[in-house]
């Protein structure tokens, strides 16, 4: 038997506040900042041993990128083999929209195993609290977080609670939450609300019984800067823009966290552009950022058919404001009419279902293109994050 438990973190990984710049040790425990209470991010130590071709035989998903995440080599990981999702051409709708000179691609996130790109986080996330021996894990969520929450704890065998705004959650993601055994609790009230009930619970309390595995978990988000790996290493090049849908605005952050660490690491020599989308009427950060404000106004009740980014309050605003003024990037919003036009198309001309949310991306690129912030000649991905079967109402109720 080894007696030797292996190391949770690498050597030399680190936890940096992304307000006051203040450096932690790793630690699976630490999501705010002791001493100014902003986020914390990872940082991983300043050279890493690999490129793509040395992995090129590997096969393609989040753990392909073991040496750029965080967890030490020997770490077993609760997986599903998320990760390695379809980077799928668009020819069609690129004809229909009469978009000229734009390649662009989708990265079809839905195809996950609980069908949206929350497995990338929750195979880490999940691997982390069954290492550290918690009960089980605990969620807030707008549905997506709280399927894969429930189906990767059922894998580790642990528990899985999660807190959904009442009445705001797509049937596809409660049934997915109750098949896999978690124990739902409703809050009336919004997201933003049910994820500060949350956040409150777990750091007032001295239990370590739950692992908190929403998006300011820092750790969590490491798996899912592999989108930006898998885009570069099937692509081949940096693409232009990535178009993103931002809610809690975890994944835009991440992915530009990957593409940066790809560049401190030699393995790229450009950086894309980040543009953010959001619905019209949850719209925080695109709304001060078409204002120039630096920070964002919160909204009390956020309202958009696009019930996975129906969110008021982006605990990670401040990283995803810094992901796109960094990369020169934007943000942009979408009204829902654009967003299930958007559906029917993507739906239509390529065969390609998305739940709504990731439908903001074809949304915005066409606003992006005709508003010439994307020119011509330009490589483009949409991050398509979730499945259409995710939400079977909204495309019935609105006969699309
Ligand atoms: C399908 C889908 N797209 C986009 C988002 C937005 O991602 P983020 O919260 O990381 O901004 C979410 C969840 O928030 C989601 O479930
Ligand atoms: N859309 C999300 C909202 C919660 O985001 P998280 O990234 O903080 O978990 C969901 O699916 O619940």
């Amino acid at each position: 038997m080894n007696k030797h438990k292996s190391r949770l973190f690498k050597e030399n990984v680190l936890l940096r506040c992304i307000n006051c710049g203040s450096i932690y040790e790793a630690d699976p425990w630490l999501f705010i900042c002791p001493r100014c209470r902003g986020l914390l991010e990872v940082e991983m130590p300043s050279n890493i041993e690999v490129d793509f071709r040395s992995i090129a035989n590997r096969r393609m998903g989040v753990w392909k990128y073991k040496e750029l995440l965080p967890l030490g080599n020997d770490i077993k990981p609760i997986t599903m083999g998320e990760g390695g999702t379809p980077l799928i051409k668009l020819s069609r709708v690129m004809e229909a929209l009469n978009i000229n000179g734009i390649e662009a691609y989708v990265k079809f996130e839905g195809a996950n195993p609980t069908g949206s790109f929350k497995d990338r986080g929750m195979t880490v996330g999940v691997t982390i609290a069954k290492y550290i021996g918690v009960k089980g894990v605990i969620v807030a969520s707008t549905g997506n977080t709280a399927a894969s929450a429930a189906a990767y704890a059922a894998r580790a065998g642990i528990k899985c609670i999660v807190v959904l705004p009442k009445g705001g959650v797509a049937k596809g993601k409660i049934a997915q939450a109750l098949l896999h055994g978690a124990e739902v609790m409703e809050l009336d009230g919004t997201f933003d609300d049910a994820l500060e009930e949350v956040f409150m619970n777990v750091t007032s309390s001295n239990s370590r019984d739950l692992y908190p595995l929403n998006s300011y978990n820092p750790w969590r988000l490491e798996g899912q800067k592999t989108i930006a790996f898998e885009v570069v290493d099937e692509l081949g090049i940096v693409p232009d823009a990535v178009i993103v849908p931002v809610g809690n605005a975890g994944n835009i952050s991440a992915i530009w966290k990957g593409f940066k660490e790809l560049y401190r690491y030699g393995l790229i020599r450009e950086l894309p552009r980040m543009i953010g989308i959001q619905a019209e009427g949850a719209a925080p950060l695109a709304s001060a950022w078409s204002r120039g404000l630096d920070t964002p106004q919160f909204i009390e009740k956020p309202m958009t058919i696009a019930s996975a980014i129906r969110i008021g309050r982006p605990v990670n605003w401040m990283k995803a404001v810094r992901a796109v003024r960094e990369s020169k990037g934007t943000f942009i919003s979408v009204t829902d009419e654009e967003i299930l036009e958007s559906i029917k198309i993507l739906a239509r001309f390529e065969g390609i279902g998305v739940e709504p949310a990731s439908a903001t991306t074809l949304a915005g690129l066409i606003k992006a293109y005709n508003n010439g912030i994307i020119e011509r000649n330009s490589t483009v991905v949409l991050i398509a994050t979730g499945h259409a079967l995710k939400d079977p109402d909204t495309i019935i109720r609105y006969s699309l």
